[in-house]
């Protein structure tokens, strides 16, 4: 595993309607999110979530993960986020990348192709497997939960 600090390739592959769309790209020398943009125009309703094509497919190379995260300032000003957040892209995946949008806002939100729409964090993945036993060790926290620590 190299150091988080070195950069690992991700192969992508373009697809036709992604043609002149920017790669996914850190906006900053030191940020966590790589910003990705739509490949489609749309308006997307109060209420309303759709899965926006970004004109991608990609090789994640094995123990990778990446995962697809809001954008603040969309989420803040506008009330636009992800359903499924933090969407999980797997590393056998070679479908299309899609980001599921949906508008939590009260107005009508329109989408230009190339707008920056979510980003995208790259994570180590640690595999497990579960076992099955027949007690489990005691904890101080034992089955308290939601909550149980108080507000
Ligand atoms: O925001 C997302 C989430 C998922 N995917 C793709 C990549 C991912 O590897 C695949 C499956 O995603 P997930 O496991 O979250 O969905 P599922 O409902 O469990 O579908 P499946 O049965 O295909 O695993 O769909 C996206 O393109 N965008
Ligand atoms: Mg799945």
């Amino acid at each position: 595993m190299p150091s988080p600090l070195t950069p690992i390739d991700i192969q992508l592959k373009r697809l036709p309607h992604g043609e002149g769309l920017p790669v996914p790209a850190y906006a900053t020398a030191h940020a966590a999110g790589m910003d990705v943009v739509s490949a489609e125009e749309l308006i997307l309703q109060p209420g309303g979530r759709h899965a926006v094509a970004t004109g991608f497919a990609m090789a994640i190379p094995q123990g990778y993960e990446v995962q697809v995260r809001p954008r603040s300032g969309l989420a803040l000003k506008h009330g636009i986020s992800l359903p499924n957040t933090p969407g999980t892209i797997d590393a056998d995946y070679r479908g299309e990348l899609k980001i599921i949008l949906i508008n939590l806002g009260d107005a009508p939100f329109p989408i230009q192709r190339g707008d920056r729409i979510a980003q995208l964090v790259v994570a180590p993945v640690q595999l497990a497997s579960f076992v099955e036993v027949d007690r489990l060790d005691d904890t101080e926290r034992g089955q308290g939960g939601f909550g149980s620590t108080g507000v």
